[in-house]
């Protein structure tokens, strides 16, 4: 029913659930389609919020893009619609839920190896495949990262743009143990800030926590900036070796994405399956 152009969608359509996540993505719904039973995520916001955070346009684009976005580990913008006061995303709904959970809730709070390489795979195939889309900064880290019912990862996008408007920083929404040092240094950046990233969020799959956190955040800068990671005794020399590589201060020298999926320590664990 979704690829019908010509339908209307609206709120009728859906019955609407419990509320996700908490707050913490908006005002996110699990819902169902009446008809078909499809259960669905439904984001709702608030026209007035968007035009106070002159977020309008950025949401039009950003659903013009999203729209065109069609890949396993991404979650999928299925459609939207809207009524005098909001619009409403509707989104694919992944079963397992948030990737932090998954993580806090291991032994010892990291994953072993082989689910460490399955998901590090994932995310660098869904981020080189918005890379080939010109699509940057997906706010790779596992709060941003969804579990299918299947076990795949879904790269969310959460739109923190609505809730950090002015200020472009991604630290206006909690963490910078994921900012590179270009971004601190308030340099120029590239997609290649996507490859630092997914160098930290391998260390933190492996570790259960992110390599340059520390008290304050001048801290964390000065570790970041110096690129100051310490390895715990357990990790292996390949998981070493790709985020060693991943972890460079100068962007260019940064692996490739391709370099990524196709690492020793990744294929050991991934199955060529394609
Ligand atoms: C393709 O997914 C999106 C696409 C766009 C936007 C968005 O807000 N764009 C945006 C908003 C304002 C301004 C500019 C852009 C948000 C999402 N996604 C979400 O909000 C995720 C909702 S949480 C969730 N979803 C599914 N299954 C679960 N188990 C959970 Br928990």
């Amino acid at each position: 029913a979704y690829n019908n152009k010509s339908y209307k969608w609206s709120a009728r359509d859906f019955e609407l659930g419990a509320s996700m996540g908490n707050g913490k993505f908006g005002h996110v719904h699990v819902a169902r389609e009446k008809k078909s039973g499809y259960i669905v995520a439904i984001k709702a916001l608030f026209k007035s919020q968007l035009v106070s955070s002159r977020c309008e346009r950025q949401v039009i684009r950003e659903i013009e893009i999203q729209s065109h976005i069609r890949h396993p580990n991404i979650l999928r913008l299925l459609t939207w619609f809207h009524d005098e006061k909001r619009i409403y995303l509707v989104v694919e709904f992944a079963a397992g839920g948030e990737l932090y959970k998954h993580l806090t809730s291991s032994p010892k709070g990291r994953f072993p190896e082989n689910r460490a390489a399955k998901y590090i795979y994932q995310v660098a195939d869904a981020v080189n495949y918005c890379h080939q889309r010109h699509v940057i900064h997906r706010d790779i880290k596992p709060e941003n990262i969804l579990v299918a019912y299947n076990g795949d990862l879904k790269l969310g996008d959460f739109g923190w743009s609505v809730h950090a408007p002015s200020e472009k920083r991604k630290t206006m929404c909690g963490t910078l143990d994921y900012l590179p040092p270009e971004m601190i240094r308030r340099q120029s950046y590239n997609v290649s800030v996507d490859h630092w990233c997914i160098g930290v969020l391998l260390y933190e799959f492996l570790v259960g926590k992110p390599p340059f956190e520390s008290e304050g955040q001048d801290r964390t800068y000065a570790r970041i900036v110096a690129v100051d990671v310490t390895y715990p005794s357990y990790i292996t020399e390949g998981a070493k070796d790709l985020i060693s590589k991943l972890l460079k201060t100068s962007s260019k020298d940064r692996l490739s994405l391709d370099g990524v999926k196709n690492h020793y320590w990744v294929q050991q664990f991934v199955s060529e399956k394609n």
